[in-house]
């Protein structure tokens, strides 16, 4: 649906050429969420008004529908962006219409009918839970519903394709919930697919099928969003991940804990989260697994699970039992005196 073949992007500046994006390839496939995720100044901004166009690569190509839309004239340009909405952080919504006139006001400019647009006002705003906000402004709005008017604006339009740049970023924690919920639904009932950029793990987690970790223009980690969380392989990755997971063992604790063997995080995915493997260790290993943190992270199709343990036991049972866990389909890492 949306294939980024080695694109890069550099500006120029008075300081020289800034490179935004570099030779960066990935595919969003039909009707899946597809999230980027990286710290300020990754390049993802840049990458995703890439795919519309807003940016023009350096090098590369942007293919959409099996369409590369590098080269096409301005008029076709219009006609392939009228297929992919854009919604922002920070809205983008005229502050002096009303709920339907933003709504209505870029239909009138791609030249559809009154009868028609008023059709599509009503559903859209019924979608996203604001049928009774026709008159309203945008400043009688909270941030919550005006990121709906803004998602019900762009579907209007009627795209196959949604970006989101940071849609959440401006909106507590509950708001943010409910409009990712949103995102799901759009996605589910319309068929929208879905490609997002955030900092935020948390929405990378509860909606995303997949995930490209951006850092210095480049992706450094790309896959199913569940094997990213089981499996993290970069350092930043790594610290997406843990960021999800809010534990900290004092250091002095864990000090002690490591003088009688070692403490380790288990993380659970699939077929290895139902089998009681924590009770077959103590019975076949002289080694006393024992409980210091844990949690469970709901992905949009899957669920992991972690736990802390201190593995109590001499050196070589406990690495036997590692071993064995292992087997069992759990991924052990070991846990260092800073960060739990
Ligand atoms: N129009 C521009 N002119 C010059 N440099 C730019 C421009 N747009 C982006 N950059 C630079 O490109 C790099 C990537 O910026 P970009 O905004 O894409 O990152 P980002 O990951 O979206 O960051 P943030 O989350 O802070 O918006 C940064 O070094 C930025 O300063």
């Amino acid at each position: 649906m949306i294939k980024l073949t080695n694109v890069s992007k550099s500006f120029q500046t008075k300081k020289g050429t800034i490179p935004a994006i570099d030779d960066v390839s990935l595919e969003v496939q039909p009707g899946e969420i597809f999230g980027v995720i990286g710290y300020s100044g990754a390049g993802k901004s840049t990458l995703i008004r890439c795919v519309n166009l807003l940016e023009s690569p350096t090098t590369g190509s942007v293919i959409i529908n099996g369409r590369d839309v590098t080269n096409v004239s301005a008029e076709e340009l219009l006609k392939v962006r009228r297929k992919i909405g854009m919604i922002f952080q920070g809205f983008n919504l005229l502050k002096t219409a009303t709920v339907y006139d933003n709504i209505a006001i870029p239909l009138k400019l791609t030249d559809v009918d009154k009868k028609e647009i008023d059709k599509r006002v009503q559903k859209y705003l019924q979608i996203v839970g604001l049928e009774d906000k026709h008159d309203a402004y945008p400043g009688q709005l909270s941030g919550g519903q005006k990121q709906r008017v803004a998602i019900a604006r762009a579907l209007a339009q009627e795209p196959e394709i949604l970006l989101s740049d940071e849609a959440t970023s401006a909106l507590d924690p509950e708001t943010t919930e409910s409009i990712l919920e949103l995102l799901l639904k759009i996605n589910e009932e319309l068929g929208i697919t879905i490609m997002l950029i955030t900092h935020e793990m948390n929405v990378i987690q509860k909606i995303c099928d997949r995930v490209a970790v951006m850092e210095k223009g480049k992706i450094i980690e790309q896959g199913k969003t569940v094997d990213i969380y089981a499996r993290p392989s970069h350092p930043t990755t790594k610290r997406f991940v843990n960021s999800t997971y809010h534990k900290e063992l004092p250091p002095h604790v864990l000090q002690d804990l490591i003088q009688t063997g070692p403490v380790v995080r288990l993380t659970f995915v699939g077929e290895s989260s139902s089998k009681p493997v924590l009770a077959s260790v103590s019975a076949k290993f002289p080694v006393s697994p024992n409980i210091l943190a844990g949690g469970i992270i709901a992905l949009k199709q899957e669920t992991i699970g972690t736990l802390v343990v201190h593995l109590h036991g001499d050196k070589e049972e406990t690495i036997k039992a590692i071993s064995y866990l292992e087997e069992q389909g759990v991924k052990v890492e070991g846990v260092e005196v800073t960060h739990v």
